[in-house]
């Protein structure tokens, strides 16, 4: 399959006045055509300034240290800033975390879709509505209402806008950041519903980040874990659920409620994240580890492969 976006050995800190946070270690990964990957792990592991350095959004006092984020051959961490603004919205775009926040409650919903494709491409006035209220009828949302504001929106309606501002520009990878947080559990479905359905119709490659297990092995093909800045395991989502290799990665299967299976007990992880103010050496995960061996006390695992498509971070089984 085709490689949209190859991540490598990505490193980004925060400096502080209270020190370094080392947000991101090493991550690498990549993202397939047409596939969705779900970058996963608790609040604080690092997600957002995964996607923020490659989109290269990260605001001071982040910095990217080191890395790679290779699209279309080109290296996103390193082209200079009018390359990446060209990138933006046409090759790869964001649904954000709120719809609220994204969308310009004096402008009616219609007109800011036909902003940015005008914005950003060399159409007519006439060619960007028509696709505009095609954008809106495949989220769902009957063209006649590119007329409405935001606020004559359900909060469900206003999230399906942002997935449709998000695709204005035909962009071939979309990377929703939380974009269901703040949803009812039914309409959050429908959203995800409606992402997924995109990604088979418009063959998207699509990065969904959550802190929701179940839902994340419920629609992506493919599934990335971080813990404490690092990227633990990667693996399709089959093998994540039939075979999970870090310590971590097992941990948070065994605190997920399964469907499939009600009688089950589920098990919180005892103790709590590291601060990424000068985490401990060696595994990030050492302290929480019902695994742990000296080694991981003094040497950071390295990404090793599993099998085809599985790797892990951990000396076990190594
Ligand atoms: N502007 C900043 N200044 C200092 N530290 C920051 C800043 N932004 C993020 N961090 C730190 O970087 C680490 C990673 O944060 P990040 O927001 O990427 O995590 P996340 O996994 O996306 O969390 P969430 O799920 O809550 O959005 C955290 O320890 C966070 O405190």
């Amino acid at each position: 399959m085709d490689k949209v976006l190859v991540v490598e050995n990505l490193h980004t800190h925060f400096f502080t006045e209270n020190g370094v946070v080392e947000a991101v270690e090493d991550v690498s990964f990549h993202l397939e055509k047409g596939e969705m990957l779900g970058l996963i792990g608790e609040s604080g592991c690092g997600k957002t300034t995964v996607i923020q350095s490659i989109l290269r959004l990260l605001e001071y006092p982040g910095k990217v240290m080191k890395g790679k984020a290779v699209m279309n051959g080109i290296d996103l961490l390193h082209a200079p800033m009018d390359q990446i603004e060209k990138l933006r919205w046409k090759t790869i775009s964001v649904i954000p975390q709120s719809a609220m926040n994204a969308l310009n409650p004096v402008m009616t919903v219609g007109d800011q879709i036909v902003e940015a494709i005008l914005l950003h491409e060399e159409v007519t006035k006439d060619e960007a509505i028509k696709r505009t209220e095609y954008l809106l009828e495949i989220v769902g949302i009957p063209k006649q209402r590119r007329k409405s504001y935001p606020h004559e929106f359900s909060g469900g309606m206003k999230q399906r806008v942002a997935i449709a501002m998000a695709l204005a520009c035909q962009p071939q990878i979309v990377i929703s950041d939380e974009s269901t947080t703040g949803l009812d559990v039914l309409t959050q479905a429908q959203v995800i519903a409606v992402i997924k359905d995109l990604q088979k119709k418009m063959d998207l490659s699509i990065i969904l980040i959550s802190h929701d297990l179940p839902m994340v092995t419920a629609i992506c093909e493919r599934v990335a874990i971080m813990y404490a800045g690092k990227l633990v395991e990667w693996a399709t989502t089959q093998q994540l659920l039939n075979n999970p290799q870090h310590p971590y990665s097992q941990g948070l299967l065994a605190a997920t409620p399964d469907i499939n299976n009600l009688d089950k007990v589920c098990k919180s992880i005892p103790g709590t994240v590291p601060m990424l103010i000068d985490p401990p050496k060696g595994c990030r995960f050492q302290t929480r580890c019902p695994s742990v061996m000296d080694k991981c006390k003094q040497q950071v695992p390295v990404m090793r492969k599993v099998q085809e498509g599985h790797y892990v971070s951990c000396f076990l089984g190594g």
